[in-house]
Formats: structure tokens, sequence, C-alpha cells
């Protein structure tokens, strides 16, 4: 498997501009989500990485090979990509075994060997013999996983591939598609919507917006880390609160004085974003006081909506603020609470 890199890529329909300068790198071996709101350009790039669209400017290149670029266009078949689609594309008239040996050359040597090979890996050795109707919707998506990897492809683009299945099967099925994406060294690229599925299987996630990557890193820095205050919206719930500076890394807030991550805050005054889990209930009194204005209950955890008074304001004023917190358990409507910040902020000037 190669390293796929994406420069400058432009793709416009009619007055449309979809794709409007993406830069990506997807290091050999690694699995990058791309995660953006729908209509964000986010399936128009794995069609034009994977040779179904042909962009306007821009270069793709695998390992060594330029596969697009000012006079380079590889149609799909020489490209060397496994295409994971949402649903549905398996050949109902064909068992298992033929449609993952479909995309492999009718007589080679050792076809039937790598059918066995990549039903393997995906769990599925036993089931080589059924149709694709006798099987489960997350058993089709395994199948189409291991059609994608039997020619042994230099790049495998997932497109939602989880996104019609119900949830509990979901969480299942995506941990393993990444441990058989990693057990084959895949280098991978998972298109999603879903801010929870791209943090907790991707090495990598490339939040996109309006035709252009706005963040790329690590999980935990674009969560932690976000490049602007769209993308701490997008990624996880976000607290966004006005904020004064006060110290080179201290800003005062109406939850008090918080420490700033970085980068360090220009000017006076801007905002801050934590995370609801950084906000803890403490009792009245130790903290900036507060009213519970909802419980949502989710079985694992639950929200808590609030609404601060700071020090000086009356209830319902427009200096009051409402924020987000997360609790075990509940805390009944109207409860006096007080809330304490754990942990650094970003400022956003
Ligand atoms: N063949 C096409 N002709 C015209 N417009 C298109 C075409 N394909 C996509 N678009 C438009 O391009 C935009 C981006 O579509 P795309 O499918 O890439 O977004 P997406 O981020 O994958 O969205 P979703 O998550 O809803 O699938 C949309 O506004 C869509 O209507």
């Amino acid at each position: 498997m190669s390293t796929l890199t994406i420069t400058g890529l432009r793709k416009s329909f009619g007055e449309t501009t979809v794709l409007s300068g993406v830069a990506l790198e997807v290091a050999q071996g690694s699995l990058t989500a791309v995660l953006g709101p729908s209509g964000c350009g986010k399936t128009t790039l794995l069609r034009t990485v994977a040779g179904f669209e042909r962009p306007d400017a821009g270069v793709v290149r695998l390992g060594d090979v330029e596969v697009v670029g000012p006079r380079t266009w590889l149609p799909p078949e020489r490209r060397k990509v496994g295409v994971v689609p949402q649903e549905g594309t398996l050949f109902p008239h064909l068992d298992v075994a033929q449609n993952v040996g479909f995309g492999l050359p009718r007589r080679s040597p050792g076809r039937r060997e790598r059918i066995m090979q990549v039903l393997d890996v995906v769990g599925l050795a036993d089931l080589a013999g059924r149709r694709p109707h006798e099987l489960s919707g997350g058993q089709q998506q395994r199948v189409a996983l291991a059609r994608a990897l039997a020619p042994e492809p230099e790049v495998v683009l997932l497109d939602e591939p989880f996104s019609a299945l119900d949830a509990g099967l979901r969480v299942a099925l995506r941990e393993d598609v990444r441990a058989a994406l990693q057990q084959v060294g895949a280098t991978a690229v998972l298109v999603t919507h879903d801010q929870e599925e791209a943090l907790s299987i991707a090495d990598e996630v490339a939040v996109m917006r309006a035709g252009v990557v706005v963040q790329h890193g690590r999980p935990q820095d674009v969560y932690l880390r976000p490049a602007d205050l769209g993308v701490a919206r997008f990624v996880g719930e976000a607290v966004v609160l006005e904020a004064r500076r006060s110290d080179t890394n201290r800003v005062t807030t109406m939850l008090g004085p918080l420490h700033v991550l970085g980068p360090t805050p220009t000017g006076e005054t801007g905002r801050v974003v934590l995370r609801p889990e950084q906000i803890h209930l403490v009792p009245p009194g130790e903290g900036t006081a507060a009213v519970v204005e909802r419980t949502v209950f989710h079985g694992h955890d639950s929200t808590v909506h609030l609404r601060v008074h700071p020090a000086g304001t009356r209830p319902g004023s427009p200096a009051s603020a409402p924020i987000i917190c997360r609790v075990q358990g509940s805390v009944p409507e109207h409860t006096e609470v007080a809330v304490r910040v754990e942990g650094p902020v970003v400022w956003f000037a």
C-alpha cells in the first residue's frame, strides 16, 4: 500500500463549486476519516480519487504514481484503488466468494486462495458459498470490504460504509473493519458525517467544510485544539464563552479565570471553547452559581443544561448564559448548583 497525496483538487458542477482546493496526505498504512457536514464535498473527493469524477485541477498521487495531474488521467481500473460504497452493491446472483473474486483475473493462479485469505481477514471464511440475501447488512459490508481488498489495492476508500446499519451493529462492525484494515496494512480513507465514528476509529481526522479541508490531525488534537469555532462546534459538543485576556495564558470568563492551551491570546477580548466534560457540578458556594434547566438522559450518562448567573447578575438577565455538562444519573430541573471548569480551554480572537 502507498501514501495517498492530494493537492489543489478543484471540482465544480456547472455553477456549483464542490471542491475548492483540497489538500490531504494519508500516510501509508494509516486510516484517515474525512469528516464533514452533508454536501461539503466528501463523496465527490472520494469519487475523484477513485477516478469516477474528473477534477478541474489538482494532483492525486498514490506513492510515486501520479493518477491525476495536469497531463495525467488514469481511468479507475488502472488506479489500484479499492472502493467500499454505502450499501447494496453486491451482485445478488453471485455467492460470497464469486463477489469477492469479481475484480481478480479469471484464471490467475492462487485466485481461490486470495479470495479465502481476504474472507478470513473479514471473518467470513465460513460463508463463502452464501448468496448476499442470506447475509445480514453487516456481513454484506464485510464482503464488500473483502472484495475491495482482494486485488491488493494501493488505497481503500470507504464511503459511509456503516450508514445503513443500526447503531449497535455499526459500532461492532467499525471495530472489525478497522482491525481488518490494520491487519493488511491498508492505506484507507473513510468518509463520514458521524464525528464519534471518525474520532473513534481513525488514526487521523480531516475535517472538511465547503470544499476544503479546514483541519487535519490526530483525533485528540482535532477535538482538543480545534482550528476554529466551526470545527469546535462540528467535532463534538462545544461550550463557547466570552473571554477577556487577563495574563499571557489566562483569561477571565463567566466561569472564572481559565487557563488557555494555545494559541496565546491576542487582543483583549475573544471567545474560548471548552468541552462539556470539562465542566463539573460542585456544591453551591464552591464554584460559579448555576441553575439546572433540563437534563437529557442518554443511558450511559446525561447532558445537563445549565444557566449560569455570574456574580452580580440576576436570573434571566442577558449576562447569564446557557452551558452544558455531563453527569452520571440525573439532576432535577431548577436545582441550584455550582460549576467548576477543569483543564485548559482554547482561545479564538
Ligand atoms: N454529479 C453532480 N452534478 C451536480 N452536482 C453534484 C453532483 N455530485 C455532487 N453534486 C453536488 O455537490 C455537492 C457536494 O456533494 P457530495 O456528495 O460530494 O457531498 P457529501 O459531503 O458527500 O454529502 P453527503 O454527506 O450528503 O453525501 C452537493 O451540493 C451536491 O448536490
